[in-house]
């Protein structure tokens, strides 16, 4: 399988924060979602791919090419006009309306389609006489993502881009990216504080925290088959002498009612402990735990 954008072993300092030995890959014909909590490193990761800030270590590979080092060279831009991006605002100017933003698009974009962005705005309700100061933050997102689908890019990059969406726009532009996505040489690095919409288009996870990844799974490992144990302290002594964990892979979460487990297969679990509480995961308890949790 081809990777769309390959990261490898990326490491940038800042004054008081490592972004340290950071692999990451988004396949092509896959949704890579990016969480983590406030500062954990999601921007400068997403940054230091798109060569918009400098780094200390590492490669990258965008389309199968090396890009570090070369930013502004003709291969970059070439490779910049196959990449949409999204980030948390729009940064268009103030004074430009939504149709002129299409025309400086036009300009930028060798294969801007400005029927798909007319489509796109129909799509969001977006008027095309507003000037962008008068959008609202939810519809300056409606807009870079327009602008990130409508010249044919093969990879999208959004950082917090459905952060400013209601609910219903958050749906919508699910749809967006699915539609995107039902081309298999497509991929998205999507990352999201909102683990709901990861939930529902993602097929990979990958958890940043303080500058370093912590898991890198298939979403399906989280959402279909990992579980949550609630165990009394019993059922917890027992089931950390009955072997079923490898020493030090237990990871739990102490609360006052009781002790929270992760359980990576909560088939084979409720197979072993019939007796013991067990939950599906989702993404943000089987981060918190992750996280949060200690290890036994
Ligand atoms: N230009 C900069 N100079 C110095 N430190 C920076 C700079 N940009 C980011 N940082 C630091 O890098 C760390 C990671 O920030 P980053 O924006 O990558 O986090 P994030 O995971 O995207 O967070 P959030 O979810 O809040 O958007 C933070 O400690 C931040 O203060």
């Amino acid at each position: 399988m081809n990777n769309l954008l390959d990261i490898r072993n990326l490491s940038k300092h800042y004054d008081g924060f490592d972004l340290q030995d950071i692999n990451l890959t988004v396949p092509a014909g896959s949704v890579v979602g990016f969480i983590g909590s406030n500062g954990a490193g999601k921007t400068t990761t997403i940054k230091a791919a798109l060569g918009l800030i400098g780094t200390d270590a590492g490669e990258i590979e965008m389309f199968g090419q090396h890009i570090a080092g070369r930013a502004g060279s003709k291969q970059t831009t070439a490779m910049k006009q196959r990449i949409g991006v999204v980030f948390d605002t729009c940064s268009f100017p103030e004074e430009m309306s939504v149709a002129s933003v299409g025309s400086l698009m036009g300009y930028c974009y060798s294969s801007w389609d400005s029927a798909r962005f007319d489509d796109l705005l129909a799509a969001f309700g977006l008027p095309r006489n507003k000037t962008v100061k008068e959008l609202s933050r939810g519809m300056g997102m409606k807009l870079s993502l327009a602008c990130a689908l409508a010249h044919n890019s093969e990879l999208l990059i959004l950082d917090e881009a459905t952060a400013g969406l209601d609910p219903i726009a958050r749906d919508e532009t699910l749809d967006v990216l699915r539609e995107f996505m039902r081309n298999d040489k497509h991929g998205i690095l999507m990352s999201s504080h909102i683990t709901s919409d990861l939930e529902k288009i993602a097929d990979y996870i990958v958890c940043i925290d303080k500058g370093r990844i912590v898991f890198a799974v298939e979403k399906d490992e989280i959402t279909d088959i990992a579980g949550v144990a609630h165990c009394r302290q019993a059922e917890f002594d027992a089931l950390a002498e009955s072997g079923f964990f490898e020493p030090g892979e237990m990871r739990y979460l102490k609360h006052t009612y009781g002790t929270a487990v992760l359980v990576p297969d909560r088939f084979a679990f409720a197979e072993n402990f019939k007796t013991i509480a067990l939950d599906k995961a989702d993404i943000d308890t089987y981060m918190g735990l992750m996280l949060k949790g200690d290890a036994r």
